[in-house]
């Protein structure tokens, strides 16, 4: 495996021109050892980002009582509470204390009544502009986690349509964390998030300036990813790293705010729809993995998340 210090920059305006080629290889490189990019000339106005930074920091300025007004339901849509979120599956470190985080979840907006697991409507707070800026920025995401997972395709020299064709609808997640600062006598680990993997294909993610983010290199150290101005943060989950057969990868990742300050980040997770199997694509090699069904790796992982938030409701 390759050590890196950086996390590359990839600018991907080139997609829409004649190195289209050239820059699907340079996102299957950079995927293929680090993990992680910086993507810029992604497309995405200003306004729309600072729109979903603005209504979340309204919504975790909200009070408490507004704040569970939206408690996260069964469909996993909703606000989630400091000191609910363990991550129970880490098998990464010994995650002993939730992580110090709270958090809005928006998924795909169905109608009320849509049957299978995970559809539904989302809940909405009581806060003005909040719903427009969060549909706004989230149509915006999914058209951007689409031409990103095609050009990832692509670069692994397979045809896109089938599989696109699993992601219509996709699931899409648009967290809105706000971490409080850690306290400085705080035990070694309480962390912001613990060091984990993403679970789905694309984590295409938003951070204020506060910093935090650390990405683990394969030697185990943690490399700082600040905000770089005009860019987003990108990584690959664990279903596109099955789906590449191994070949990219899903690395690890911490937050830990020892900056004495609010930090505020917008994740977007980018994953196909709950039917899906996942398994190695054509042409990516023996496959390594046994085929999954992605809603029943999501049930798996969601309900003893679900349950434990539930339980410490009492
Ligand atoms: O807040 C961040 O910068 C990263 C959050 C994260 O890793 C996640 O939600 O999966
Ligand atoms: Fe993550």
């Amino acid at each position: 495996m390759t050590e890196f210090s950086d996390i590359p920059v990839i600018d991907i305006s080139a997609r829409h021109g004649p190195e289209r080629a050239s820059l699907a290889q340079r996102f299957v490189e950079v995927y293929g050892s680090v993990g992680f990019g910086y993507i810029t000339g992604h497309g995405i106005p200003n306004a729309l980002i600072d729109g979903v930074f603005e209504a979340s920091r309204a919504f975790h300025a909200l009070p408490r009582e507004a704040k569970m007004a939206v408690e996260l339901d069964a469909n996993h849509r909703g606000f989630i509470p400091i000191d609910t979120s363990t991550d129970v599956n880490s098998t990464l470190a010994e995650v002993t204390k939730p992580n110090q985080s709270e958090s809005f979840m928006m998924m795909r907006e169905d109608a009320a009544g849509t049957p299978g697991y995970l559809s539904g409507p989302n809940q909405w707070p009581d806060l003005p502009g909040f719903r427009d800026a969060l549909e706004a920025y989230n149509a915006a995401l999914s058209a951007l986690g689409a031409e990103m997972m095609v050009l990832v395709l692509e670069g692994l020299g397979v045809p896109p349509g089938p599989v696109m064709d699993g992601f219509a609808p996709p699931t899409t997640w648009l967290r809105l964390l706000h971490y409080p600062p850690r306290p400085a006598d705080a035990a070694e680990d309480l962390y912001g998030s613990a060091p984990h993997t993403d679970f789905g294909c694309l984590t295409i993610l938003a951070q204020d300036g506060v910093g935090g983010l650390q990405v683990q290199t394969p030697a185990g150290a943690w490399v700082d990813a600040p905000r770089i101005e005009g860019s987003f943060v990108v990584n690959v989950g664990d279903m596109l790293h099955r789906m590449s057969n191994g070949r990219l990868k899903s690395t690890p990742h911490r937050v830990i705010n020892r900056s004495g300050q609010e930090r505020y980040s917008c994740p977007f997770f980018y994953d196909p729809h709950v039917s899906y199997t996942v398994a190695p694509l054509p042409g990516q090699g023996g496959p390594g993995f046994e085929p999954l069904v992605f809603g029943d790796f999501l049930r798996a992982e969601l309900t003893a998340g679900y349950q434990a938030h539930q339980d410490e409701k009492g």
